[in-house]
């Protein structure tokens, strides 16, 4: 009660709303006056909460301070449901498991990253949908198997078809991707509720989360022991030969992971490296569906750089500018990560500004909460003209870096930046040169005008992290 009245006391004349439950409050949703700000509004709100209360938003002096805004960690107790890893860590702890893993996202990786990645496109388009026309019903049905198919590839040397991996494996009662997928949209189950509480609940969500976590257990523990007892001591690049040479001994001074730590990064590498890069596909597609004229400049582009029947090669990727700008301008609209939790290690004040430039201090006693908010940050009208608009070419000029932070920023960036990057335009060059998105025409939807099928398709939910709630998609051959 005394911080909470300190805290109170400390922000008087600050502008913006005042709720007893800020936005990491997740089971609190929707905002609701005076009782919570809604861990969903600030998606919904993006940037007009600031202009209502006329302040700018502050982020890279949060980022690029580490020690003195860590994160809060009792909002990544979910994270570390199968041990320690370098997502729920802070301070040494986590520099220990930054500095074992950073290595493994090298350059080499990234070529594996790409050539996994068409490999996987080309076996869709071709094989699955026997290069014809294809009717998506939701474009995540598309974008989440392939993206866990390239973090099975390049991250954990495990190849999955489209065919014989949606089906349950030997020995599970549930496939590996439906095991993955429950785990992320339900982990608030593991973090929130008793222990005894998920052991017993005969609840049928609860029973199905119970399921998954022992399947991904389970799959993961094969993962290790199968590349433990493989013969072959080839050179790898993948993410996992990393983390298991990491296991087996000391280097450099540095303390060893033991097992449960591994299992817990791979877990993080599996969420961390296929939903994101999978929503951000999923929307892409879908902004190129609606934006035919921005399809075609993309189409245009991808064939001056990649020669007719020829495969892209890693060494296109330099080269694949509009591409990489469609991308990222999808990451700017629909950030998969729309609020990153920190704190503040010790009293201190932040300093912003008004929308006209005029300085305003936020003092900030030790421990207050802290979101860095990307959605108002992308759609601040300061860094981004006219920032509703769908225009990748923004891209293509001199862009404001700070104001771009989907990746976040500073020394607790995300290590999988290029690996995503890597994935999401090899699978973008291949699949828009074979086939053009278009939105799935359905009688029932005949009459809606331009601005409502956009925002049929582009309504969002969110669990870990920001996705398309229903698009249906259409493939035509070109
Ligand atoms: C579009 C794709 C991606 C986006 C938007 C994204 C976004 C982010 C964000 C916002 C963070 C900071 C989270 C926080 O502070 O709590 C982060 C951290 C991280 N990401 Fe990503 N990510 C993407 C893809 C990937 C991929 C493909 C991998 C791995 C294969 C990956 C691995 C990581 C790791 C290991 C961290 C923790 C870094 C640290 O704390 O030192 N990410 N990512």
């Amino acid at each position: 009660y005394q911080d909470w009245r300190r805290a109170v006391r400390s922000i008087h004349d600050v502008p913006g709303y005042r709720h007893v439950f800020g936005p990491h409050s997740f089971l609190l949703v929707r905002r609701i006056r005076y009782l919570c700000t809604g861990s969903f509004t600030p998606w919904l709100k993006k940037h007009d909460d600031f202009a209502q209360y006329d302040s700018d938003i502050i982020s890279g002096e949060i980022t690029g301070a580490r020690t003195r805004f860590p994160k809060p960690l009792d909002a990544y107790e979910g994270i570390n449901v199968y041990g320690h890893n370098i997502v729920g860590t802070e301070a040494d702890e986590w520099k220990r498991h930054r500095k074992i893993t950073a290595p493994s996202f090298s350059e080499r990786n990234n070529r594996l990253v790409w050539d996994e990645t068409i490999g996987i496109v080309q076996e869709l388009c071709e094989d699955v949908w026997g290069g014809k026309d294809h009717v998506v019903e939701n474009i995540v049905d598309v974008t989440i198997p392939l993206a866990l198919f390239v973090i099975g590839a390049a991250g954990f040397g495990r190849q999955m078809s489209w065919k014989a991996d949606l089906n349950v494996s030997h020995g599970h009662t549930m496939p590996f991707k439906d095991a993955l997928h429950v785990i992320s949209v339900e982990l608030w189950i593991k973090a929130l509720l008793p222990s005894w509480f998920v052991e017993w609940a005969p609840i049928p969500r609860i029973r199905a989360f119970r399921t998954a976590y022992t399947e991904l257990e389970r799959y993961m523990i094969e993962m290790i022991e199968e590349r433990r007892g493989s013969e072959k001591k080839e050179q790898r690049y993948d993410l996992f030969t990393s983390l298991l040479d990491a296991n087996e001994e000391e280097s450099d001074g540095i303390t060893k992971l033991s097992d449960s730590e591994v299992m817990g990064n791979i877990f993080v590498f599996l969420i961390a490296g296929h939903e994101t890069t999978a929503h951000t596909l999923a929307f892409t597609f879908i902004l190129l569906a609606l934006y035919q004229d921005q399809q075609e400049i993309l189409y245009q582009h991808i064939k001056s750089v990649v020669p007719d029947g020829k495969l892209p090669s890693y060494e296109d990727m330099g080269k694949l500018t509009q591409c990489y700008a469609v991308i990222l301008e999808a990451l700017r609209m629909y950030p998969p990560v729309c609020l990153i939790p920190k704190t503040t290690a010790e009293d201190t004040t932040l300093h912003t500004c008004n929308m006209a430039g005029e300085p305003i201090a936020i003092p900030c006693p030790a421990g207050t909460g802290i979101g860095v908010h990307i959605a108002g940050l992308h759609y601040n009208p300061r860094y981004w003209k006219d920032p509703y608009a769908f225009n990748p070419s923004r891209f293509l000029e001199d862009w404001p870096r700070d104001a771009f932070l989907p990746f976040s920023g500073g020394a607790r960036s995300c290590l999988g930046r290029r690996f995503s990057e890597m994935e999401a335009v090899a699978a973008l060059t291949y699949i828009i040169t074979r086939y053009r998105v278009e939105v799935k025409e359905e009688p029932q939807f005949a009459a809606e005008t331009f601005e409502q099928r956009k925002e049929r398709l582009l309504t969002c939910k969110t669990a870990i992290t920001l996705y398309p709630a229903k698009a249906p998609l259409v493939f035509k051959r070109r």
